[in-house]
């Protein structure tokens, strides 16, 4: 059998020698399609390679009825539409070591030439002007890099930037103050990381919790001769904002190597003299390019040949046999776990799941997996799945434990999730009704019978007369519908929950309103 291959984006030859090398594949190397040729080549190609170039649309997916395998010789999977990959049964990979040095030393380059203006000295020097006045820098001795992202480019970076006796800040949802002490860094939340940074530096995967995570607000927050650096993701920084805090000289300078919008020839921000910028170059060294094309080449192989895949973003590894017995609880399983993370504080250490009742019986590592791959998702983004959701969790030093018991409190079916952070535990529980679906039950020690879908409100309140009728008439005034409301307490007097599911997303200012009430102790908008 010989399997097609199709090069989408310019890879290192000396990285896709496994594939010409093989007998039982033919490769298709054309980089840089036009939209129609590039479906029309995949219209009978097994598996597909991408960089960033190259956007994998649903329609592109679907139009590829033997496509078995996308290769991604990166990290970033922002570009290819995991939803449909997953839905028309395709495997995706991606590469997330080969790169990390090399985008942490551009990251540095960055920093350096930033920091002594050495773009703009190089330009007007071209162009005959020696201009030493005009191009004075600054150091990076004692000063503080703020970085938002402690992954394998952020620690790097933070590694680098410690070399150059600079004080580094840093905020991950993963990392403690011990963790951050034991590499010798400081431990901030994105507040203290924005208000302490000289040089700020972002490497968050972008997903939906990251987009313009430095937006206006938080540009405000900086000093005015901080500097800022992307060589992440573009639109994890809000472009408009970045112009004008430029513009105002509410912050002092930034280098970018990714945008919102790429090719970003005739960018805007490319006009400012303060903004020094690479067309995408994080990634682009003979070493990495190398890396990550023998990585995904050797994965595409291997998965084709019928092995299993070493860098897996979007797979669920189970069984038929074991997929038909569990399928029902899967919604349960994957709306447990963002249902609980999304009411915790505190950094993640443990998760615990225990099963009761007829699940007792059953392998029920498969749902475990898929409430971490909840969890975790959260932060780590759509790259989290079932594969390797455990892997990423031991990764981040996240403890997870299951557990059964015959006792399930009358339920034939029980989950019950715990979270443990440095700050506290929570539980929720939900069971699975005989053709109603997933409910869940408990919340902490509350009983509750919550259906987990849609806009949910949850609130932890004082059990005082008119608490109740506060939140309505709060919701009536903001235009929200209630459609449910479970109240539940430990006794009168004391403290109770309520979960409420309404017709659209509470907007920020109503929840702000309802935080600021007396009877009030926490409020949390949902969406599952
Ligand atoms: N410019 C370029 O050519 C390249 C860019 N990249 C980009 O860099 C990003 C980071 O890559 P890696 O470090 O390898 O990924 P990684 O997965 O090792 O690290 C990402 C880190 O971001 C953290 N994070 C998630 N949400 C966060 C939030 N809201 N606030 C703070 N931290 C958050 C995660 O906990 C994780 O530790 C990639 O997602 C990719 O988009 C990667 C390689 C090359
Ligand atoms: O393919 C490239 O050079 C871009 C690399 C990148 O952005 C990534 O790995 O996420």
């Amino acid at each position: 059998m010989t399997f097609r291959i199709l090069i989408c984006d310019p890879l290192s030859e000396d990285g896709v020698k496994p594939l010409y090398e093989a007998e039982d594949v033919e490769i298709i190397d054309t980089p840089g399609m036009e939209f129609d040729v590039l479906k029309q080549k995949l219209a009978n190609a097994d598996a597909a390679i991408v960089r960033s170039q190259t956007t994998m649309t649903r329609e592109l997916i679907e139009a590829a009825p033997n496509l078995k395998v996308i290769g991604r010789a990166g990290v970033g999977v922002d570009n290819i539409d995991l939803d449909a990959a997953t839905e028309n049964g395709v495997i995706v990979v991606n590469a997330p070591d080969g790169n990390t040095m090399s985008t942490a030393e551009h990251t540095m380059a960055m920093l350096m030439a930033l920091a002594r203006n050495i773009p703009q000295a190089y330009n007007l020097l071209r162009n005959g002007r020696w201009e030493r006045k005009a191009m004075v820098g600054v150091e990076l001795k004692d000063k503080t890099l703020g970085i938002i992202g402690l992954g394998r480019i952020g620690k790097e970076v933070a590694r680098r930037a410690k070399g150059q006796r600079m004080d580094v800040i840093a905020y991950d949802p993963f990392l403690t103050k011990e963790k951050a002490e034991k590499i010798g860094i400081e431990y901030g939340g994105v507040e203290d990381v924005l208000k302490a940074a000289d040089f700020l530096t972002v490497h968050t995967p972008l997903m939906k919790e990251t987009h313009h995570l430095i937006d206006r607000e938080a540009l405000k927050l900086m000093k005015p001769s901080a500097r800022v650096l992307n060589c992440a993701r573009g639109g994890i920084i809000d472009e408009e904002a970045l112009y004008e805090a430029l513009k105002e000289k509410r912050i002092a300078g930034a280098a970018l190597d990714v945008f919102e919008n790429e090719p970003a020839v005739g960018h805007k921000l490319l006009e400012l003299d303060e903004v020094i910028a690479t067309p995408h170059l994080g990634a682009s060294t003979v070493e990495a390019q190398e890396n990550v094309a023998v990585d995904v080449s050797e994965d595409i192989l291997h998965i084709l040949r019928g092995g299993t895949a070493k860098h897996p973003v979007n797979v669920r590894a189970v069984s038929p046999e074991v997929m038909e017995q569990l399928e029902p609880y899967f919604e349960l399983a994957e709306k447990l776990g963002p249902f609980l993370s999304n009411l915790t504080k505190g950094v993640l250490e443990k998760i615990t799941i225990h099963y009761a009742g007829e699940l007792v019986q059953r392998d029920t590592l498969p749902l475990t997996r898929c409430t971490v791959k909840g969890i975790l998702k959260l932060h780590l983004g759509s790259r989290i799945n079932d594969v390797n959701a455990f892997m990423a969790a031991k990764d981040k030093g996240i403890v997870v434990d299951e557990n059964k018991s015959t006792v399930s409190r009358g339920f034939t079916n029980l989950i019950t999730v715990e979270i443990k952070t440095n700050e506290e535990t929570r539980t929720v529980a939900g069971t699975l009704l005989n053709g109603l679906g997933p409910r869940i039950v408990k919340l902490d020690q509350y009983s509750v019978d919550v259906q987990p879908t849609g806009h949910l409100v949850v609130i932890r309140h004082h059990d005082k007369p008119g608490a109740i009728g506060k939140v309505g008439n709060l919701f009536a005034e903001a235009g929200v519908n209630i459609a449910t409301m479970q109240v539940g307490r430990k006794g009168e007097g004391g403290h109770a929950v309520m979960v409420l599911s309404v017709d659209r997303p509470l907007e920020d200012a109503c929840l702000e309103k309802l935080r600021g009430m007396e009877e009030i102790r926490q409020a949390h908008r949902l969406e599952l």
